[in-house]
């Protein structure tokens, strides 16, 4: 009689999570049980059901980054092994699947390992300071800060609440302020232009959205979150970047978010030269009890190189005493003064806008 090796019989029942901040890789006792999962990117998740793009059967095994990049391949609907937890995947995540791959009517695959994140865009929940968060998406580069210049009117607060989210998660921050046909965006660049923050403007002209070829080039190959307020023309901006996203996400149309509205279910949309734009339809701003100071700070190195000589426990905040902030604007040669105390309100602003969330909800 042949010994079969016990391997053969282990499943994803037998699949050791070890969890962490950035994320759970899967161990195996012996990781044979798996050795045919495919590489996967989950472009959407609802009620427990997950959509994970494999690249083409001939191109599982090399090129698979490439593939994932493009979006090209097939999209499975999987479920999760119970050891990954619920809520232990999420969109933009990179995982290992087994089971039916046919992606057939009925078929159910099954993910039973998730990659190391290289970012995790987070929120607290907002009624409970300093309590549970939980990741939105992971795995992104950039985070798209839509905002209207006029109807609905800017909100920098909320602005600010998506930069700290960004800075926490360590992406890059783009803002990208629309509608510029019915307000100048000066004085909205200006306020942002201390942080370094870059923006592209775009306008309706002639029934066209002017600005659009900028936001496409700052997309393209990378990984971009949208967020932004309803009404401001996010829906716009994604239809013109992934002319097809209807189509590609089947029944649910989830370019208007139409009938989806209090979701906040993000969809992952390829784009057609590669990368992916990520739309967060119910997502409007970002719960901060969980970001640390430091967080913050260590997007502006120069102002972290000053805060070395604050007080341990400095908030870097106006009222903070003898916060090296301060000095440092008081003992600033009179050229470069105005530029610094400027970079110093933003970076107050941004801590502000933080420490509202610890002290109570909202
Ligand atoms: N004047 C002007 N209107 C615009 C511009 N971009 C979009 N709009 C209009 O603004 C309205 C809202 O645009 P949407 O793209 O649906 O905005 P949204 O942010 O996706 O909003 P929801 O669908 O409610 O989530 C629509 O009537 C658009 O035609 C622009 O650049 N200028």
């Amino acid at each position: 009689m042949t010994d079969l090796p016990d391997h053969l019989d282990l499943d994803e029942s037998d699949v050791r999570v070890r969890p962490g901040r950035r994320g759970s890789r899967p161990r195996t006792k012996q990781r044979p049980a798996h050795s045919d999962a495919v590489d996967g990117f989950v472009t959407g998740v609802s009620r427990g059901r997950y959509d994970v793009l494999v690249p083409p059967p001939s191109r599982r095994r090399r090129d698979v980054e490439r593939a994932l990049e493009r979006g090209e391949g097939e999209t499975l609907v999987a479920v999760t092994a119970r050891e990954l937890g619920r809520g232990g995947v999420v969109v933009g995540d990179r995982v290992r699947v087994v089971g039916d791959l046919s992606g057939g009517r009925d078929a159910l695959a099954r993910i039973v390992g998730v990659v190391d994140r290289t970012s995790t865009l987070r929120r607290s929940s907002e009624d409970s300071p300093g309590g549970h968060e939980r990741v939105l998406v992971a795995n992104a580069d950039q985070l798209v800060v839509v905002t209207a210049l006029a109807d609905p009117a800017p909100r920098p607060r909320m602005v600010d609440r998506c930069l700290v989210a960004a800075y926490d998660a360590g992406m890059d921050v783009l803002l990208c302020l629309t509608k510029a046909d019915l307000a100048s965006p000066e004085e909205f660049l200006a306020l942002y232009d201390p942080l370094g923050v870059p923006a592209v403007v775009t306008r309706r002209e002639d029934g066209h959205v002017v600005g659009v070829d900028e936001l496409r080039e700052r997309v393209a190959g990378r990984v971009s979150v949208l967020v932004g307020h309803s009404g401001v023309g996010k829906s716009t901006l994604v239809n013109a970047l992934v002319p097809d996203a209807a189509r590609a996400v089947g029944h649910v149309n989830a370019v208007t978010g139409r009938g989806r509205h209090t979701s906040t279910n993000a969809v992952a949309l390829a784009l057609p030269g590669g990368g992916w734009v990520i739309d967060t339809p119910g997502v409007r701003s970002f719960g901060l009890a969980h970001v640390e100071v430091e967080d913050v700070i260590g997007a502006f190195p120069d102002l972290a190189e000053i805060t070395t000589a604050c007080l341990p426990l400095c908030t870097h905040l106006p009222a903070s005493p003898g916060c090296a902030l301060d000095a440092a604007l008081a003992a600033a040669p009179e050229g470069e003064r105005a530029a610094l105390g400027a970079r110093v309100d933003s970076l107050r602003r941004l801590l502000l806008s933080r420490s509202d969330d610890l002290e109570g909800p909202r």
